[in-house]
Formats: C-alpha cells, sequence, structure tokens
C-alpha cells in the first residue's frame, strides 16, 4: 500500500534530516519564532471554512500543477478568502518541501497546516521551526501511543493538531486519544478512490465539541452544499484548486454562499 510505502521513506528521511539540523537546532530556531496563529479558531469561524492546500504532485494524480509559483499562490488564495492553508512539505511523494512553509510563513499571515506524514517527533519540531501552526496526524500510521505523545507534544510547542480518519475504527482511536480536530479523510489510500459519503458517514458519530473537517474530493459548488448540511466546520481541498486557471474564482466558488 502506498501508505507503508510513504513511510519507509520517511523513516529513512527523517534519520538524514536530524543528521544535517539536529534537534537543538530547531530547538534554538523556535525561541526565535512568533507565537503559533490559531488554526482551529480559523476553523470555527461562521460558515464553512477553506483550507487551502498548496500540492504540487501526487501519488494519485502524478504532477497536478506545473506552474507551481508558491508564494504567489499562497497570496492569492489568502486574498480570495482561504481562512488557512496546508503546506504539503514531502519531496518524494508531493514535490513539497519544508522551505515552502517557511517561505509561505513570510508572505501571508493566515495559520498554516504542515501536510506531511509525521512519524517521528523530530517532525513536530521541525514542523514549528519552519513556521506551521499546526500539523497533520494520521491515525492510519501511528499507535494510539504515539498518537497521545505527539498531541502532547505538540501542545507544548503551541501547535494545534489535525487527527485524519477514514474509517469508524481509527475515528474510534481519535476519540480515545481525545484530540479537537479530527479530520475525514475521503480518499481510500488503498484503492485511492475518494468518496464524500465517508464524512457524511463518520460525522453522526462525532460528538458536538470536536470541530470536523472534511478532507480530498471536494471539487466544486455542490459538494460544499451537500457537506454544509452536516457539521462539517471546514474542508481541506487542495486538486481542484491547483488544477484551476483562476484560484481566486474557484476559491470564490467554494466559499462564497
Ligand atoms: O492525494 C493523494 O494522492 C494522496 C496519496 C497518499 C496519501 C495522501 C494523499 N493525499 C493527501 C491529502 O490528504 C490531500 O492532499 C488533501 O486531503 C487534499 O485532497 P484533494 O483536494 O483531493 O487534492
Amino acid at each position: 500500500m502506498i501508505l507503508d510505502k510513504i513511510v519507509n521513506h520517511k523513516k529513512v528521511e527523517v534519520e538524514k534530516q536530524k543528521q544535517e539540523e539536529s534537534l537543538d537546532d530547531l530547538k534554538r530556531i523556535i525561541k526565535g519564532r512568533d507565537n503559533t496563529k490559531n488554526f482551529k479558531a480559523a476553523l470555527k469561524d461562521q460558515g464553512m471554512s477553506l483550507i487551502a492546500e498548496l500540492k504540487k504532485a501526487s501519488p494519485s494524480k502524478g504532477l497536478i500543477r506545473d506552474d507551481f509559483q508558491v508564494v504567489e499562490i499562497a497570496k492569492e488564495y489568502e486574498q480570495a478568502g482561504a481562512r488557512s492553508l496546508s503546506v504539503l512539505t514531502d519531496y518524494e511523494f508531493f514535490r513539497g518541501s519544508l522551505n515552502y512553509l517557511s517561505e509561505v510563513r513570510e508572505a501571508v499571515e493566515l495559520p498554516l497546516l504542515r501536510k506531511d506524514f509525521i512519524i517521528d517527533p523530530y517532525q513536530i519540531y521541525q514542523a514549528r521551526a519552519y513556521g506551521a501552526d499546526a500539523i497533520l496526524l494520521i491515525v492510519a500510521i501511528l499507535s494510539k501511543e504515539e498518537l497521545a505523545e505527539y498531541l502532547s507534544i505538540a501542545d507544548d510547542l503551541d501547535l494545534d493538531v489535525l487527527v485524519e480518519v477514514h474509517s469508524r475504527k481509527e475515528l474510534n482511536i481519535a476519540l480515545e486519544i481525545d484530540t479537537e480536530i479530527i479530520g475525514i479523510n475521503n480518499r481510500n489510500l488503498k484503492v485511492f478512490e475518494v468518496d464524500l459519503a465517508t464524512t457524511l458517514g463518520l460525522q453522526r458519530l462525532i460528538p458536538d465539541d470536536k470541530v470536523i473537517v472534511s478532507e480530498s474530493g471536494i471539487r466544486n459548488r455542490n459538494d460544499i452544499e451537500l457537506l454544509s448540511e452536516h457539521r462539517i466546520d471546514g474542508v481541506l481541498v487542495g486538486e481542484s484548486l491547483m488544477k484551476s486557471n483562476n484560484i481566486t474564482a474557484k476559491v470564490q466558488e467554494l466559499i462564497n454562499s
């Protein structure tokens, strides 16, 4: 499965990164960083909040956007009304970069989610050092103990956490570790199919005090309207924005009711 392949690659990548930039180096950088911006509050603003993703390529689609001026796109997302941004920092499978995170941090005021496959506490410090306000933790690739430990480290670093689930079993784990923000991934990573019914089915099982994000496969206004009939606070959208010739118009199609 693709997740196994990504995780195996990530383990090697992280060990290499630790040689190039130590945890102490990251802690020194973090000391000089401003306070984080409130990702959770941005999701809870009235109406459907858009997390607009900076995604050049993906395992399911290959190259999505050739003309990938990351800072320009981030500024356009912000101007158009996105409430936060998701920055893919994985290079091998998504052609992302940690440097994109720091470049975008300098250019916009919106909260930033580091979108990567976090399998080691080192990457949480890295996220904070490079300018993230929130991280993604994927239940499918972490044990319950790791999830609890990583949530606690993120909390110490003032980072919000989007905990991603795709099934009822994974949702139960997210609820057991008492996370505040739950992302329901509509993409089945075994066969790469997306189905918004995943969100509709799982959101019913989530207590009212949680913040809910629907992720992947959200293409147009109809999809947003369908999700808006349910208790969804935000949507995470990558491909349909990245493929658009007019990003501003596409953002506004998604968010303007
Ligand atoms: O997008 C993929 O092909 C993919 C493959 C393996 C693991 C994760 C993957 N996507 C990460 C995401 O969660 C999406 O980038 C995000 O939800 C936005 O999805 P979309 O709007 O469908 O680009």
